[in-house]
């Protein structure tokens, strides 16, 4: 059996992604796994280094990124982020479904390469409604949230590019939201609790 496709999670800051997969996460147990990123930025009150990312300075990075560590990598609001080859491995080589979490700029450079994964878009119903969450999560500073409201008019624009993704998701209500995602990825979930049970 071949394994199963990798999910790639995209859509603006704020939109729900982390939310969306750490259900995920936890309703499945021992069938996706999320592959943990390297970033330049801070950790958020209650993030842990290697469990939510990799926390590392920019030199780390760069080096990282000239020996050719990571399978894409790229620069939002100020800081560097990006999915190594070993992150994946580590995750396939369980035969889970490896979980991206990734920017727009992520998904462009992920289709340049053989992962072939399932693209879903996780998009807010308003840039209104997208603004309150990002206030109301308190992760921001006002000039960083600017940012993130600004690349998130990039991304819902981009978003709508013909093919770029297999599926929109618009989360409004949470849990409609998260049984369209479970819809989506069934096919894949099916085949890791099969492969399980032989
Ligand atoms: N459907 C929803 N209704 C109301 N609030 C939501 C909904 N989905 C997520 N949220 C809240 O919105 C905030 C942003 O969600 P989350 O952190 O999951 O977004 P994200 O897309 O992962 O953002 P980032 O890309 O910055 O990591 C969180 O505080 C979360 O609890
Ligand atoms: N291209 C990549 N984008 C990534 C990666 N890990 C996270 N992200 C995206 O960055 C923004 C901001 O994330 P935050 O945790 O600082 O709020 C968000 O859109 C993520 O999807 C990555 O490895 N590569």
């Amino acid at each position: 059996m071949s394994g199963p496709r990798p999910v790639v999670l995209s859509g603006p800051s704020g939109a729900g992604k982390s939310t969306l997969l750490k259900r995920l996460l936890r309703d499945y147990e021992g069938v996706f796994g999320f592959t943990v990123s390297h970033t330049t930025r801070s950790p958020r009150l209650g993030e842990e280094d290697g469990k939510d990312y990799h926390f590392v300075t920019k030199e780390t990075m760069q080096q990282g990124i000239d020996n050719g560590d990571f399978i894409e990598n790229a620069e939002f609001s100020g800081n560097m982020y990006g999915t190594s080859t070993s992150a994946v491995e580590d995750v396939q080589s369980q035969n889970l479904i490896c979980i991206l979490d990734v920017d727009i700029q992520g998904v462009k450079n992920i289709k340049k390469t053989d992962l072939n994964p399932i693209y879903v878009s996780i998009q807010p119903p308003s840039m209104e409604i997208l603004e309150k969450r990002l206030r109301d999560r308190h992760t921001e500073t006002e000039e960083s949230l600017q940012k993130r409201l600004e690349a998130a008019r990039i991304d819902m624009e981009l978003s709508k590019e013909p093919g770029i993704f297999d599926v929109i998701i618009i989360n409004n209500d949470l849990d409609e939201a998260y049984e369209k995602l479970k819809e989506v990825l069934f096919e894949e979930i099916t085949k890791v609790q099969q492969s399980k049970k032989s």
